[in-house]
């Protein structure tokens, strides 16, 4: 994809994340892969503002090519997903209540969702009866070592939709932007499911 093409892929996706409330403040980022590298957003900025010019161009090692401000401080993470998936094309990563909660609530290191129809909205997923495991990580400041610990779960179990950081929010992927569009919109309906019947059942 070009930069510029790449760019408002960005500003509309980020239109309609922020229209679904799930990148409150200045929370979330986003990426593509383009013909020479990446651009990814710049920080600090409301994601459902944003503009040609809150974007920054990154070669394939994530050097600033061209763009203005600082990348996004969790850029770090966004390059070791396309690293571990080449066919990734798109990252966004979102902050929405869902998420962040039942990111916290999970004790363990995986999220595992059985039982709902939607779970076919992920690539490879054909049946509601398959179980779909989302790994969690603790929030880390350090997004370069937040990143080790993504790749390292990698090794044993692939990263293919995406992953959760606790108390934080999630990172969706996809080989195309409709594609981790998509696979956002599933994976918040699951969580909002799963924060719900844990309610309900807690209740009981
Ligand atoms: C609202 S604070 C959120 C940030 O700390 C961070 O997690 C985030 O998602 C946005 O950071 P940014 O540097 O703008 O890409
Ligand atoms: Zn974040």
């Amino acid at each position: 994809m070009y930069n510029d093409a790449a760019k408002s892929a960005l500003i509309e996706a980020g239109r309609w994340v922020s229209d679904k409330g799930w990148v409150p403040a200045t929370g979330g980022n986003f990426s593509i892969k383009t013909d020479t590298g990446f651009v990814v957003t710049a920080s600090g900025h409301d994601k459902g503002y944003l503009a040609p010019e809150h974007f920054l161009e990154l070669n394939q090692q994530g050097a600033i090519c061209k763009g203005q401000g600082k990348p996004s401080a969790e850029t770090a993470l966004h390059l070791k997903l396309y690293q571990l998936q080449p066919s990734t094309e798109c990252v966004l990563h979102t902050h929405s209540v869902a998420a962040t909660v039942l990111s916290r609530f999970i004790k363990g290191d995986t999220l595992a969702i059985h039982g709902y129809e939607m779970q076919k909205s992920l690539r490879g997923i054909s049946s509601h009866e398959s179980t779909l495991t989302i790994a969690i990580f603790d929030n880390d400041q350090d997004i370069a070592r937040l990143a080790e610990h993504v790749a390292k779960r990698h090794e044993q179990e692939p990263v293919i939709h995406g992953v959760l950081i606790r108390g934080h929010g999630l990172y969706a992927m996809g080989n195309s932007v409709a594609e981790t569009r998509r696979h956002i919109e599933g994976l918040e309906f699951l969580f909002a499911c799963e924060l719900e019947r844990i309610k309900l059942e807690s209740s009981l």
